[in-house]
Order: structure tokens, then sequence, then C-alpha cells
């Protein structure tokens, strides 16, 4: 099992290319279900994710091709499609459960087994369900597989108004997906505002939906009979350049963030100027410089839905808030059970202390303590980025176990950051 070894204490200078969004790439794999043409995506970022999206759709008969260095895929899924998501795909990735909409809204039936259970709280796709169900869908939950099919006589799925009781993002995306075959108008509440929700509206109009509001709560999409082929590049990962933006700023240093939006990542660029940080718009991407992580202020942030501080984002400024200077509060609003890291993190010499869904931090800056290196072992992909950063900046040698976490969603994460001047190599 591979792991990342760490010799910390290095500051970060240089640039780094930022790819691909795991979360636009994803759901898009899925869109391209929509179609009996052949839909292009460029940028499509080389992640473990990915690989087993590709896998997953392939086994229902679609045909991919990879094309160029610039991570081009073409996907075409022609007549000949099983609607079958099987276990053995789908329970080490939550988004596997984009395919449904799409399925339904083709083919009008899908077998798609329940995501498997994971780490940072218990995501249910209720919420999944009941929206399809208001579509005209009949679900079924057996033996472990969401079973899917139009009700009798019904030939598309109809459009309706979807209000959920939560934002949730990949479910915004699978009505999204299934309203744009279906016949009518679909209105959702509520939805989500993500930028990886807009990336996919773009991608669909390409290919011939009527979608109006998205980036705002309310989506309205019209249904047309069919959607055609279309080209379509996935937007910079706004996670991948934030961890990379809290790396700096822990590490100390000045790096360019080619292809970084930072209008994607308003609330955390704030919180890092308030840290002491300077990030700045450059003609593609984004400037960071940092003095160093001791001499920064910690900050205190609650997590929330776009465009509030994301969930993706809590636990790297986390690492950053343990050896910056005072004492913070962090609250994850969106999982129950998103604090795994703080165990590892502790073992580090962090100090930090859990209250339900509050983290205190003691940040360590400018006390005279400092984090030592250790074994630790990752527990989820953006926990596992926390320990990279917790790690850069530790003395001596960090060692971060089950790193197959950080290579789901993270693109060549220890190339990308050796080139930067750290110190970090994979290890089997
Ligand atoms: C592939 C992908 O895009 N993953 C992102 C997506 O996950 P995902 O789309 O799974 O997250 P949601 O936005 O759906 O989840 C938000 C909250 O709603 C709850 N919920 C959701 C659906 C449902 O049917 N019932 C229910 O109770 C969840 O358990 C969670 O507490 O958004 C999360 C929140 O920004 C991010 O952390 C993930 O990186
Ligand atoms: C939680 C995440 O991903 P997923 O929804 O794929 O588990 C994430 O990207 O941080």
């Amino acid at each position: 099992m591979d792991k990342l070894r760490i010799q910390g204490g290095q500051r970060l200078h240089g640039e780094v290319p930022i790819s691909g969004a795991k979360n636009a790439a994803l759901p898009e794999l899925c869109a391209t279900l929509l179609t009996d043409e052949p839909v292009t995506l460029r940028n499509v970022p080389r992640l473990r994710d990915v690989a087993t999206m590709r896998r997953l759709l392939e086994h229902m008969g679609v045909q991919v091709q990879t094309h160029g260095e610039r991570g081009g895929l073409t996907l075409h899924a022609g007549a000949a499609l099983e609607p079958l998501a099987p276990y053995e795909l789908v329970k080490t990735m939550r988004a596997s459960v984009l395919v449904l909409g799409p399925l339904l809204a083709r083919l009008g039936r899908a077998r798609v087994s329940l995501p498997g259970g994971c780490a940072i709280g218990s995501r249910p796709v209720d919420q999944h369900i009941k929206g399809l169900q208001a579509m005209g869908a009949q679900i079924a939950i057996e033996h472990g597989y969401m079973v899917a099919q139009l009700a009798p006589g019904q030939s598309r799925l109809r459009g309706a108004r979807i209000a959920t009781d939560m934002i949730t993002v990949t479910g915004t995306e699978n009505f999204l997906m299934a309203a744009t075959l279906a016949e009518g108008e679909t209105v959702l509440e509520n939805a989500a505002q993500e930028p990886e929700v807009t990336d996919l509206a773009e991608l669909l109009i390409a290919m011939g939906a009527q979608i109006e509001g998205h980036g705002s709560s309310r989506i309205r999409i019209q249904g047309v009979e069919r959607l055609h082929g279309a080209e379509h590049a996935v937007v910079a990962d706004r996670i991948e350049a934030g961890t990379f933006l809290c790396a700096v700023a822990a590490c100390g240093g000045a790096v360019h963030l080619r292809h970084a939006r930072g209008e994607h990542l308003e609330a955390l660029i704030e919180k890092l100027r308030e840290a002491g940080v300077s990030v700045q718009a450059s003609v593609d991407g984004l400037q960071v410089q940092s003095p160093g992580a001791a001499l920064l202020r910690a900050q205190s942030f609650r997590t929330t839905e776009y465009p509030g501080f994301p969930t993706d984002m809590q636990a790297q400024f986390m690492a950053l808030n343990a050896v910056a200077q005072g004492s913070s509060s962090v609250t994850e609003t969106i999982f129950e059970n998103r604090f795994m890291h703080v165990h590892e993190l502790q073992r580090l010499g962090a100090k930090i202390r859990i209250d339900g869904r509050l983290a205190l931090i003691e940040g360590l800056g400018g006390s005279g303590a400092h984090l030592s290196g250790a074994t630790v072992m990752a527990t989820d992909l953006r926990a596992s980025a926390s320990l990279v950063i917790a790690g850069l900046v530790a003395e001596g040698e960090t060692v971060v176990d089950r790193i197959y976490h950080l290579d789901r969603g993270y693109d060549q994460m220890e190339l990308k950051l050796r080139a930067l001047g750290a110190q970090i190599e994979r290890i089997a």
C-alpha cells in the first residue's frame, strides 16, 4: 500500500498547474449517458475516482477513448447500454449515484447499487430518490440496489417542482441531468450553487439542454426530446487550488497557481488574507505569498454550502490553524463525522479539542512549540491533504499511510509539491 514520506521544513516556490475538478468531471462523465452521440471532455484530471467512473461507464457499454496529454476523453454511449451499476464498482465512490438520473432519463430504467458507507458521515440518498419519484420514477430498494423504472404507461420522466429538504450537490446534479430529457418543465428549488453544478449545466446546454438559473438556488429546465454530442473543458478544481493555497500559507514562500479561479474561492481567500497571506489574481490564476504559518493569525470559520466556506477545505485549513498564532474554532455543519484528521494531527503535536461539531484549536505559532513528524493514517480524501500540509511544516519525517484516499481526488499531488521544493516522495 503506497505511503508518502515527507521531510518537513521547506518553503514552497514556483508555479503549479491546477487540474480539472474531480467534482465536475464525475457528473460530466455521467452526463454522456444522456446522448447516443460522442461527447468529448477536455481537462479531465488523472484521478482514481475518474478511473473508477470510466470502468463503471465501460461496464454499462459506453465506449471511452483517451486522447492527447491534456486529459482528453471521448465517450460514446451508443444504443447497446446495460443500465446496471454493480456494488463492486460503486462501493468506493459516492459519485456513482450520478448515473441514476441520466439512465432513467435516457432508458427509463436503472439498477444502481447504493453507494458504500463513507467515513465522513452516513450520506443517505433519500433526497435523490424522492426527487426522481416526483418526476414519475418508481424506485424500490432491493438487496442493496436502487431498482428504478418509469411508472406504467409513462415513456419519459415528467417535469416536476423539486424542493429538497437540504441543499444537496449531487442531488441537484442528478435532477438537472434527469430533467434535460423529461417531458415539460422542472423547477429545482433550494438548488446547490457550487461551481461544479454550473459547469455541468454548461456542458448540458452545449449538448442541447434548455436550462436557466444555474448558479442560483432556483434552476429551471425545459425538457427536450434528445441531446446531441458536444465538447467541453472541465472547470479548474477549486479544492485542489485551495489545498495548495493552504500548503503555501503554512510552509511560507511564493507560488503561482496556474488556472486557479479566485472567484470560486472567495470565502477561503478572505480567511487567508485575514490570516496575513497575500493572494492576488494573475492573468491565468492566483499568486500566493506567505511568511509561513508561525507569523500568521489563526482564523475561526464555519463550513456552509457555496458560496460559504467549503467543507472540502475544512481539514486543510485546520492544519494551518494548528501551526498559526492564536486560538480558533472550526464548526463543521455539512457532515456529522468530518473531524477524523484531528486525532492524527494530535499525533503530530497539534493542540485540538473536539466538542460535537466544534473543534477548538490552540495554534502553536509563536509559542516555541512545533509539530513533530510521525507516522499518521489517512482516513478520507481531505483528511489526507490536511496531514500532508501538517507533514510539510512538521520537524523531521512524517509518513502518511493509506494514501489511496488522496489518489481518489488529487492529480499527482506529491509531484506537484516536489516541483515547488517540498521534500516528499511516494514509497511502497
Ligand atoms: C462528488 C461530489 O460532488 N462530492 C461533493 C458533494 O457530495 P454530496 O453531493 O454527496 O453531498 P451533499 O451536498 O448531497 O450533502 C450535503 C448534506 O446533505 C445530506 N444528504 C444529501 C443527500 C440526500 O439524499 N440526503 C441527505 O441527507 C448529506 O448527508 C450531507 O449531510 O458535496 C459535498 C458538500 O459540498 C462535498 O463535500 C463533496 O465533495
Ligand atoms: C467528500 C469528497 O468527495 P466524495 O463526495 O466523492 O466522497 C471530497 O471531494 O472532499
